[in-house]
């Protein structure tokens, strides 16, 4: 609702209410338009003053209506009828307002912010644009370059850049309401032609049409498909090349198209996939509500390889005292250089001072002996691990939480060797630490809610999207990539390149297509994976097991690279070629092309044309299966979880919502259907053998995946 009262005598006071954000749901909007009626008939009411209750102005439109038939006032009018008004009328900026939220403060003639508040048009992250009216009166307000940025990113200001931006006209540092009830009653009087931002010539900007042909080859070439981007370079260019009306009705059709667009479906749905993994559970019943953590002042990382480095650099940046322990000299020497450098370029880039001092280094572990919580971060070995995880044990002091950065292993094992295995968790970060968003916490069957808690909200503050997950081997990220990167290869063996694949993953938006990701990561550290698994034979093996390992179809391609020394861009030579060593501008490679057709002419396999179609559907339906036997086990407690574990951690594109939330969009039985026709051409391949839940969820009408929680406990139960 909007409450409605008269203030210091002569202003009305409009005050929204719908916790937690002040969404502008149709409650609101009839709130509005009945206050503003009220406010402008009141020949006692002199100016107008719209702030928000609780110390948020407005989080924008109510993103649950979108898929609603959306009955109540519209935005547009109800935001020129404030512009028109005769009365001053002053939005006082509290916490935040975002989207229409700003575009409400737009329509104003005044904004004045508090000096913590926070503003901006997020809707390109909803794959929406500012339609109501945003994408038209920003520009106007601030000019074309700067409207430019914000609405493409999206990106949340501060007051202090919008007071800068010329988008708020006055920061208070307290109490934003009242400075903004005696500003309304300073302003009563004067003419109000000059507020009204839709009566504004857009600033003019020199070669107008080379700035937006520049803008939008850039978005097109980062974008990775997004449309919103698109269509939100296309609204400002209307506002800066035609009238306002026209510049609107712009607006409104590329909100239309938008709007209806799968795309905002995704969209919206990590918005809120996002907040459901914070409120995370465990099988058994433990949760986020009822599980208290407790608080870290002191943690200490082992192992300054890769990870240890990044996640040493986060911990301290987010204010942590830190203990570095590495055991190698040269690592030690090494990695206190690069720790040094990587917290120079963050405090570069954020403007704040590098917090060396935050980061004790030693190579002795007794250097730990009072930290609350240690990450372990040392080589992906079981024994080093388990010997690791006894010193700790025996080093810190009773109480403190182990967690260890695995990427595969069994948590369960490592806790074994400690006193108290309940304080036992997987975190499982994502290199480089310091910049990847996610975080997977992994519980294993000893863990407690208590250490679920605390390595949740280390994570939070950390800036990560953390997500807690069960104990498998891969956990739920690494588990899903092996069958994509199975049929990757496989695909390469019946006739496919690997820039044919990529090409295909990369036009459906994946950051980087698999091959480029292997040679980025480094092809030998699968082949020592693979090696310790027993899977790798000399030469790939020959005859027909070459091709077989443990009764299942294995592909020897990725040993037989590595037998070459082409570990990727560290050797110069992998999947792709590159200048040199460490370059990485990756270029095709006659030799792979060369090596790949020798390959299938020793197995006698005769090359076929492979479709982006086909690359899409055996990779992508291949990973989504494995997700529903994630779901089936238990290892992931909804879609959710694997989605945003996808999206923020394997660079799946956003604006498809990730691996669970593309399979509801496409349709479960088609989805099944095609797993079906693939399994029965390849019997050797397990993992193409649609799983029971998709099976049952099939059966069972294919609900759409809000109600797949609910239908999980029923297939559970079946199980
Ligand atoms: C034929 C078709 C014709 C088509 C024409 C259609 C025309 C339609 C015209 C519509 C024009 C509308 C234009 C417009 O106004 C667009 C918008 O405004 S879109 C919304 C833009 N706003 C945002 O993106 C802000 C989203 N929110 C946030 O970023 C954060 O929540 C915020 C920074 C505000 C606060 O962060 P924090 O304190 O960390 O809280 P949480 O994020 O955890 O949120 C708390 C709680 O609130 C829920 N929530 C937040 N914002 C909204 C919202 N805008 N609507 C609904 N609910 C919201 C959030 O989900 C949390 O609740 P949970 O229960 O935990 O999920
Ligand atoms: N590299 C990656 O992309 C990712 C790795 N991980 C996991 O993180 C862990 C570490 O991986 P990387 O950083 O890549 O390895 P790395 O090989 O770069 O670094 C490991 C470091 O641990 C040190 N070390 C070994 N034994 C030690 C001990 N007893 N005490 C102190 N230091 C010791 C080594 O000297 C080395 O510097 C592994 O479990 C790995 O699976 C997890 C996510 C991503």
């Amino acid at each position: 609702m909007a409450q409605y009262s008269l203030v210091s005598g002569s202003v009305g006071l409009i005050t929204l209410k719908n916790p937690p954000v002040n969404a502008l749901g149709a409650v609101v909007r009839h709130g509005i338009v009945d206050s503003v009626e009220k406010a402008l008939s009141d020949p006692k009411v002199k100016s107008v003053v719209i702030c928000g209750q609780n110390g948020m102005f407005c989080g924008g439109a109510d993103i649950k209506e979108f898929g609603t038939d959306m009955k109540g006032p519209p935005l547009i009018p109800m935001f020129h009828s404030l512009e028109a008004a005769n009365k001053p009328v002053v939005a006082a900026i509290e916490g935040g307002a975002f989207g229409g939220g700003l575009e409400l403060a737009l329509g104003c003639h005044y904004r004045i912010a508090h000096s913590k508040a926070k503003v901006g048009l997020p809707e390109v992250t909803l794959g929406l644009l500012p339609a109501a009216a945003g994408s038209q009166r920003l520009p106007r307000l601030i000019g074309v370059p700067a409207a430019l940025n914000l609405i493409t990113t999206g990106r949340h200001i501060t007051a202090a850049e919008a007071l800068q931006l010329g988008l708020v006209d006055q920061v208070a540092d307290h109490n934003t309401v009242d400075t903004a009830v005696k500003f309304a009653q300073s302003v009563v009087g004067k003419s109000l032609d000059s507020r009204r931002i839709s009566n504004f010539q857009c600033p003019p900007v020199p070669n107008v049409d080379v700035l937006f042909e520049e803008v939008m080859q850039k978005i097109r070439q980062t974008s990775r498909g997004a449309i919103a981007p698109i269509a939100c370079v296309q609204a400002v260019r209307a506002a800066a090349t035609l009238p306002y009306k026209d510049g609107l009705q712009k607006e409104k059709e590329l909100m239309a198209t938008l709007f209806t667009s799968g795309q905002a479906r995704s969209l919206q749905y990590c918005f809120f996939a996002q907040r459901v993994v914070s409120r995370w559970s465990m099988p058994n019943g433990a949760s986020w509500d009822t599980s208290k953590g407790r608080p870290i002042h002191k943690a200490a990382v082992i192992g300054l390889g890769t990870m240890g480095r990044g996640i040493a650099v986060a911990l301290a940046q987010t204010g942590f005292s830190v203990v570095a322990v590495e055991t190698q000299e040269k690592q030690f020497m090494d990695a206190k250089k690069a720790v040094a450098g990587m917290l120079e370029r963050g405090a570069k880039r954020s403007g704040k001072v590098a917090a060396h001092d935050k980061i004790i280094y030693s190579q002795n572990l007794q250097a730990i002996a009072d930290v609350d919580l240690v990450i372990e971060a040392v080589f992906e070995d079981m024994a080093l691990k388990k010997r690791v995880f006894r010193q700790l044990s025996d080093v810190c002091k009773p109480g403190t939480f182990l967690c260890t950065n695995t990427s595969t292993l069994d948590i369960d094992q490592m806790a074994a060797e400690t006193r108290q295995p309940e304080l036992v968790v997987g975190m499982h970060f994502f290199a480089p630490a310091h910049v990847m968003k996610l975080l997977e916490v992994v519980y294993g069957p000893r863990s407690s809610p208590e250490a679920v808690a605390v390595a949740m909200q280390l994570g939070k503050k950390m800036g990560k999207v953390s997500v807690a997950v069960g104990n498998c081997r891969g956990f739920v990220g690494n588990r899903m990539l092996k069958p994509y990167r199975d049929q990757a290869y496989f695909l390469l063996e019946e006739g496919a390149t690997p820039e044919l694949i990529d090409q295909a993953l990369e036009e459906f938006g994946f950051a980087m297509g698999a091959f480029k990701v292997y040679d980025l990561s480094g092809l030998d550290v699968g082949w020592k994976v693979r090696k310790e698994e027993g899977l790798v034979l000399p030469g790939g093996g020959s005859g027909k097991s070459a091709r077989i390992r443990q009764g299942v179809r294995y592909s020897p391609l990725g040993d037989l690279m590595c037998e070459e020394g082409r570990f990727g861009q560290k050797t110069g030579r992998g999947w792709y070629q590159y200048d040199k060593p460490g370059s990485r501008d990756a270029k095709p490679d006659p030799w792979v092309h060369r090596f790949l057709e020798d390959y299938r002419a020793r197995h006698g396999l005769v090359a076929r044309r492979i479709s982006n179609q086909e690359v899409l559907e055996r990779c992508l339906y291949a990973m989504i299966n494995e997700g529903f036997r994630i779901l089936e086990d238990g290892i992931a407690a909804g879609p959710e979880d694997i989605d945003i574990i996808y999206v923020f951690g394997y660079g799946w594109p956003r604006h498809r919502g990730g691996p669970m939330f593309y399979a509801n969009m496409v349709g479960l039985p088609i989805v099944l259907e095609r797993l079906e026709h693939f399994a029965q051409a390849n019997p050797d391949v397990p993992t193409l053998q649609p799983c029971n839940l998709l099976r049952k969820l099939v059966a069972s009408g294919s609900p759409p995946i809000s109600k797949w929680r609910e239908a999980m406990k029923n297939v559970h139960s079946q199980l």
